[in-house]
């Protein structure tokens, strides 16, 4: 679970590898799978790099034969002709500067594509209990943010990374090659380099890791505030949500700076390092130069100086790529943590197409629990018979909804079955199971888009004349006229309640499927409008097998059976005159229902 605030003390930074096990296995996982076949165009990539590299040092080998036309023979034919070559490097070296970026941003952005791609497939088939354990925050900064971190990561700065240090190894090979002595003096340095660059890179990853979550927090308590501004606003909760915004930006601010005083201490130490680097240069290959027990006169050693010039940027961005890459191992990370999340509501390996969706659902000796400690249901047995109108009636939180859900196959039983004319639900597919139902859910979900189009969303092949009948059906074709095209405001935000749930039963219309779930399907309706569509309803429910979850018990007199639920026990059933013989749990409820409308 993702930690809310950083509580300011890191843990104390263990010696650990630069690359963990889990690093390593991510970026071969990234590698194989999104930049494999992208292999001759790395390839090219790395020859135009390797000839950047090279570029430079027939540059400090041509100024050292510069220096040494001016100093020895002064020649200024010879002199035009290096600076004529000089040239002609730096040309080719301009060219393969601009072909470089251009081919690895193309590669990076190509491959964090198709890795968003594969994410968002992914994330569609994951169980609807992870997005309901889930801040939409974190998958917002996951597949936005994350996403273009890692493309710019991988295009532009492991790209000029890898030139550098291939500048790096080439410049030096040389340098060494050039004078040994010299150059093992100089580079006595690195490994100070090396140490600081180690202990500063395991400071980011954990400040990294932080700011992540904080970001993620951040993402989330704006989706939230955002959504529930009418509740935020009514109950005077702005302070409230003032503060919490603001304290997760101030998190993020300081941790922030905690990153950047991180990275900072970067460039001091190479600063120092460059003085003591060109100290020893002058001081060292001045005195080279002097004695005659060393080849090397006042060009070798110019050169030297230039050829060091050229390979410490490079070996400073290098040393900021290492800390930087230590960031972005934990994007990697967080990213591939979304393909380690699995769906458990998979097609079984013979899963069936053909069934017979009009028969009886049997729920036998059904156990479930969502948290693991307090199981819902035990040895819940029920019957809805097909063709037929079944009402689930209880008190609420007694498990009505999760009834509904189990049969859709939305959450798996613990143990028992749940049955569809005698096929086990998870031995369907998915999709067919799921083709059988028209749902009027409690919570409903409208779109930005016009009414028609919400309408259609459930089956986008219908005809003008089938949408228009479901809208007349629910008497909510008035409203289509009025609004016209015109966008219904996040959420459906410009609608009445009612007008939601009329819009939700259209769509039930519409997709008239042999299996019709209504769960509070018209709560939100007047009593006139709601009498008018239960006619709709009832029309609709014809030779449907229909499952009914009310807390107005008026409006389920006429079902079928009625089964009592009680803290997910089914405590009576019966028919709805059956049930008031009884005079038990249904009967109590009804009488105080009709008392308290007056009736
Ligand atoms: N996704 C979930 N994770 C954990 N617990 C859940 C989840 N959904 C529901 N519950 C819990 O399971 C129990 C049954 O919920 P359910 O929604 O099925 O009740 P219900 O009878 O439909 O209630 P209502 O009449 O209020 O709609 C409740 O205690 C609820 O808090």
């Amino acid at each position: 679970m993702i930690k809310l605030f950083s509580s300011g003390k890191e843990p104390k930074t263990q010696r650990r590898p630069l690359f963990t096990a889990q690093d390593k296995a991510n970026i071969s996982w990234f590698s194989k799978t999104y930049l494999k076949e992208k292999v001759p165009w790395l390839g090219a990539v790395m020859v135009m790099i390797l000839a950047q590299g090279f570029a430079y040092q027939q540059f400090v080998s041509l100024t050292e034969d510069g220096l040494r036309v001016i100093f020895d023979k002064g020649e200024v034919t010879g002199l035009i002709g290096v600076c004529a070559m000089v040239m002609a490097i730096f040309s080719v070296r301009a060219i393969l500067s601009y072909a470089v970026p251009r081919i690895s941003v193309w590669l990076a952005s190509d491959a964090v594509y198709k890795m968003r791609r594969d994410l968002i497939d992914h994330i569609m088939i994951l169980d609807l209990a992870y997005f309901e354990k889930t801040k939409s925050g974190e998958l917002i900064l996951r597949l936005v943010n994350q996403a273009q971190d890692l493309s710019e990561f991988i295009g532009q700065t492991t790209v000029n990374a890898i030139r550098d240090a291939v500048t790096l190894i080439i410049v030096s090979g040389y340098l060494m090659w050039k004078s040994p002595i010299l150059f093992m003096s100089v580079i006595i340095v690195l490994p100070i380099v090396a140490v600081v660059v180690r202990r500063i890179s395991h400071r980011i990853k954990e400040v990294q890791t932080s700011a992540e979550n904080a970001m993620g927090n951040y993402m989330s308590g704006i989706e939230e505030m955002s959504n529930g501004m009418r509740t935020v606003k009514i109950s005077n909760q702005e302070p409230f949500e003032r503060q919490r915004l603001k304290t997760a930006t101030l998190d993020i601010k300081s941790l922030t700076i905690r990153l950047q005083a991180v990275q900072a201490l970067m460039s001091p130490t190479l600063d120092i390092l460059a003085a003591i680097i060109y100290i020893l240069i002058i001081g060292l290959g001045g005195y080279m130069a002097l004695s005659n027990d060393f080849n090397m006169d006042g060009a070798s050693i110019i050169a030297f100086m230039i050829g060091m010039a050229l390979i410490f940027d490079p070996a400073r961005r290098l040393s900021f790529f290492f800390v930087r890459l230590q960031a972005n191992l934990i994007v990697l990370e967080s990213l591939r943590g979304l393909y380690n999340e699995l769906p458990t509501i998979t097609n079984a390996p013979d899963a069936k197409a053909e069934f017979d969706p009009s028969g009886d659902i049997k729920l036998t000796d059904v156990r479930f629990r969502y948290a693991n400690d307090h199981p819902l249901f035990d040895e819940l047995n029920m019957t809805f018979e097909g063709g037929k109108v079944t009402a689930i009636v209880g008190a609420t939180g007694s498990g009505k909804t999760t009834i509904l859900s189990l049969i859709a196959r939305l959450y798996d039983v613990s143990a028992g079955t749940v049955t569809i004319g005698h096929e086990p639900v998870n031995k369907l597919r998915i999709d067919k199971l799921r083709q059988s139902f028209s749902v009027v859910a409690q919570d409903i979900v409208i779109f930005n888009n016009s009414i028609w189009e919400n309408i259609r969303y459930v089956r986008p092949d219908a005809s003008d004349e089938q949408i228009w009948r479901a809208a007349e059906l629910v008497g909510i074709d008035a409203l289509i006229r009025e609004r016209g095209d015109a966008p219904l405001g996040p959420k459906g935000s410009q609608l009445s309640g009612g007008q939601k749930q009329r819009i939700a039963i259209a769509r039930a219309f519409l997709r008239s499927a042999p299996i019709l779930i209504l769960d509070e399907a018209t709560s939100a309706l007047d009593q006139r409008t709601e009498e008018k569509v239960r006619q709709a309803i009832g029309e609709l429910s014809e030779d449907k097998t229909t499952i009914l979850v009310a807390h107005r018990l008026s409006t389920v007199t006429h079902a079928d059976k009625i089964y009592v639920l009680d803290e997910g026990r089914v405590v009576e059933e019966g028919t709805h005159a059956e049930l008031m013989a009884n005079k038990k749990l249904y009967a109590s409820m009804f009488s105080a229902q009709r008392s308290s409308y007056g009736q």
